[in-house]
């Protein structure tokens, strides 16, 4: 029997069978169309208990409920006083203690202390406001717009999350801040909530509002958050994108179109130095995995966008699971009297997320060892695995392409097109495997994933942190599974650490591991460790393979020069034939 086909048997996906509630999961429309379809009492209740950061979500249910059953009257609603939202939530919870310290008001620092006690959120700075218990009490205590409360019951959100509890009230006090909060814990709302709320309607000074994100598509991401959060508003909200930038700079009118805008900063930089924009009226600035903007490589243009948002009464904002204290102290220079929250510990990873270690011996030992995976049945998709490099990613492809494994790639050298199509399919669950570098780490909100595979070990805690946090978001659980091989002792300190901080099993001889030195942890994330290249074909049959797909790929470019296309469209047609 061919050894590659029953490697690959475990990876079939029992669209019907056990993996149907998995993929259901994973493609919200199918689980929501489901329900309506079988008539179901109401999707926003399964969802809203799945995702119960607050463990309240019945409640709140319960409170709507008897609400809509009462009265249509919305002023009864609006003027029912805090003392009464109190008063029934002790009634209920006489029936479930579950949730018995965390009001839906919350009125005093004392119930602040209770709230913040129980989410394990860390609070510094000078009259930090109190925080929300619900979004009700955002409508009573900020006369949070009806569309907004509107656009956040659509989508099923009942409760505020730990981070939005506290970053909302802040944000429309118009404090800075420094927020840090574990991956997939509502960070995106939690800034966006506040602006779409604190923006009066549309005016023509041009963009009130900057947002900025390390990669293109978690700024996608953002801007479809923002564009459902703001349905019923009169405000216009723009990506940053090259054909963005294009009508700018022929219709000087557009410019003055937009109040929010979502950017990467190269783009946002090159748009500001040629003067197509201007930052002079943004009263709001929110940095997305700020961190990752104040290291070597974003450092400048981070800088010339602050220099450009020349507003003195800018208010800014900055968001990330992880904030490193050197990154804190540099925020904090350019902040005014900033608030900080951190919710769990800085730089911990999701309690969410069951993570573990595994010992490969050697490069060859990982595909074994993944191999393995996939015919025991622990390769539940969708999975998300990370390499160390595009060559990597490329080679982890093939080999699992080769094993008849439902998988794509993304990576730098693949075009925006093909990196958006890929995303779409994974999300659709067409694809099952995705084999990514860094560049997915961070932000990205894929539903459902049951699983994140470190091929390689990554080079810092940060990069551990983000990458697991693409598994175990909103509250679902998750997996995270590491290789290390006998070259990564440095490298696996910093995964040792994050999981100690989690609170996840670790056994002796990790606790017994020696401790890694400031200098090396630089020294790692400067350079990755340097490894074998990933094949257990024999070179034969690689070199076989090799000459197919340099053929295809020769034959391929031919007919572009042929045709006369241009350098992206080459660029697409080599990692499709690679592919
Ligand atoms: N209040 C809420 N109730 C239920 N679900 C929520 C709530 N707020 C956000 N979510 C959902 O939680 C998921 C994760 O949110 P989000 O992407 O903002 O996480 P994050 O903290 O920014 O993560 P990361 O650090 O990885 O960027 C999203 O699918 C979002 O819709």
């Amino acid at each position: 029997m061919d050894i590659f086909k029953l490697l690959s048997r475990g990876a079939t996906i029992q669209r019907n069978g056990k993996h149907q509630k998995d993929l259901e999961l994973f493609n919200p429309n199918a689980t929501a169309a489901k329900e309506v379809a079988a008539g179901s009492d109401s999707v926003d209740l399964k969802i809203a208990k799945e995702i119960d950061f607050f463990k309240n979500a019945s409640k709140a249910d319960k409170k709507a409920k008897k609400v809509s059953s009462e009265t249509n009257n919305k002023d009864k609603k609006v003027k029912q006083s805090n003392k009464n939202v109190i008063d029934n939530r002790n009634d209920e919870d006489d029936e479930e203690d579950d949730a018995v310290s965390v009001p839906l008001s919350i009125t005093s620092p004392e119930e602040a202390s209770v709230q913040r006690k129980k989410f394990k959120i860390k609070t510094t700075g000078d009259d930090i406001p109190l925080p929300i218990g619900s979004f009700e009490d955002l409508t009573t205590r900020f006369q949070l717009h009806r569309h907004l409360l509107r656009n956040l019951e659509q989508q099923n959100f009942s409760s505020p999350t730990a981070i939005q509890s506290e970053s909302i009230p802040i944000l429309l006090h118009g404090r800075d801040l420094i927020a840090c909060a574990p991956t997939g814990s509502g960070k995106t709302l939690a800034f966006s909530i506040p602006l779409v709320q604190s923006l009066k309607e549309h005016k023509t000074t041009g963009i009130r509002c900057l947002i900025v994100s390390p990669t293109k598509e978690l700024a996608t991401q953002i801007y479809n958050e923002v564009v459902k959060l703001s349905r019923g508003r009169d405000l216009n909200i723009c990506i940053l994108t090259k054909a963005a930038a294009a009508k700018f700079r022929n219709d000087a009118l557009s410019r003055q179109k937009f109040d929010i805008l979502i950017t990467t900063p190269l783009r946002l930089v090159d748009a500001v130095k040629s003067e197509i924009i201007d930052l002079s009226h943004v009263q709001h600035l929110v940095l997305d995995e700020a961190d990752k903007l104040f290291e070597q490589g974003f450092l400048e243009q981070t800088d010339d966008i602050l220099a450009a948002c020349s507003n003195p009464r800018l208010q800014k904002a900055l968001f990330s699971a992880t904030i490193p204290s050197g990154v804190e102290e540099m925020a904090k220079t350019i902040m005014h009297s900033p608030i900080r929250i951190i919710v769990g510990h800085k730089e911990g990873a999701s309690h969410d997320i069951d993570q573990k270690l595994v010992y490969a011996g050697n490069e060859q030992g990982k595909l074994i060892a993944i191999r393995q995976m996939i015919t025991g049945g622990e390769v539940v998709p969708p999975v998300i695995i990370f390499v160390q490099s595009i060559q990597r990613a490329k080679a982890l492809f093939h080999e699992l392409l080769y094993d008849k494994v439902n998988v794509d790639a993304i990576h730098g050298e693949r075009t925006q097109n093909q990196r958006d199509k890929v995303i779409e399919r994974f999300k659709q669950g067409e694809i099952w495997v995705l084999i990514c570098t860094d560049v997915l780490s961070r932000g990205i909100d894929f539903r459902g994933v049951n699983l994140v595979i470190n091929y390689d070990v990554p080079q810092s805690s940060q990069s551990y942190v983000h990458r697991i946090g693409r598994t175990g978001r909103a509250g679902r659980a998750g997996k995270a599974v590491t290789f290390f091989t006998k070259d990564d002792h440095d490298a696996v300190k910093n995964v040792v650490n994050v999981m100690k901080q989690s609170g996840c099993d670790v056994g002796d001889w990790m606790l017994k591991m020696k401790k890694i030195t400031k200098n090396d942890k630089k020294q790692l994330k400067k350079k990755p460790v340097e490894r074998t290249e990933i094949s257990t074909v024999p070179s034969v049959i690689r070199q076989k393979r090799k000459q197919r797909r340099d053929m295809v790929e020769a034959s391929k470019k031919r007919k572009l020069h042929s045709t006369d296309d241009g350098p992206a469209s080459a660029e697409q047609s080599s990692d499709e034939a690679s592919d």
